[in-house]
């Protein structure tokens, strides 16, 4: 066999890949959302999934969806894309693309904005009929940032760790 390989995966495949693989690292029972940043030129330049702030045990704050809202995790949790855009010690993150497995929310939106983020590129839009979603599309037509859903391919990812 001469010449390269012709089955390696995308970019599109890798950088999701690894927006899911990250996300796997989240202790949700409900949404293990994960998320990639990436540079115009192919580099990954941070990487983050939903959790609570450092300090804050994943043992001891709640993980419930209802009641009262001190008590739900929603007063607490640090969403995928925040994480990644925190993360990111390099500077500025202006013209980078984000790769995220679930449309962000508004207040993830107001964050990429802010952040330079000109490309996303999500997997599910679960949320779309809620007000957090539409005003998140909202804001990022507003700002000229351009969205995308991933197209599967089917292919299946799968190794030995
Ligand atoms: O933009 C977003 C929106 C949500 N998340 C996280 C926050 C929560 O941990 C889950 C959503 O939980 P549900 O039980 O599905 O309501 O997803 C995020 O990281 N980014
Ligand atoms: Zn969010």
């Amino acid at each position: 066999m001469t010449g390269k390989r012709k089955d390696y995966i995308s970019w599109d495949e890798y950088f999701m890949g690894v927006a899911k693989l990250s996300g796997m690292r989240s202790k949700d029972p409900n949404s293990q959302v994960g998320a990639c940043i990436v540079s115009s030129d192919n580099k990954i330049l941070s990487m983050g999934y939903n959790g609570f702030p450092s300090g804050c045990s994943d043992d001891e704050f709640p993980w419930e969806r209802e009641g009262e809202p001190y008590n739900t995790k929603y007063l607490y949790v640090t969403h995928s894309e925040l994480n990644a855009i925190l993360n990111y010690r390099g500077g500025s993150l202006e013209g980078a693309k984000l790769y995220v497995s679930l449309f962000p929310c508004n207040e993830c939106a107001k964050a990429i904005i802010q952040a330079g983020i000109k490309t996303i590129v999500y997997d599910s839009d679960k949320y779309s009929d809620t007000p957090a979603v539409k005003a998140s599309k909202r804001m990022l037509d507003a700002a000229g940032v351009r969205y995308y859903q991933y197209t599967h391919t089917g292919r299946k990812i799968s190794f030995d760790v």
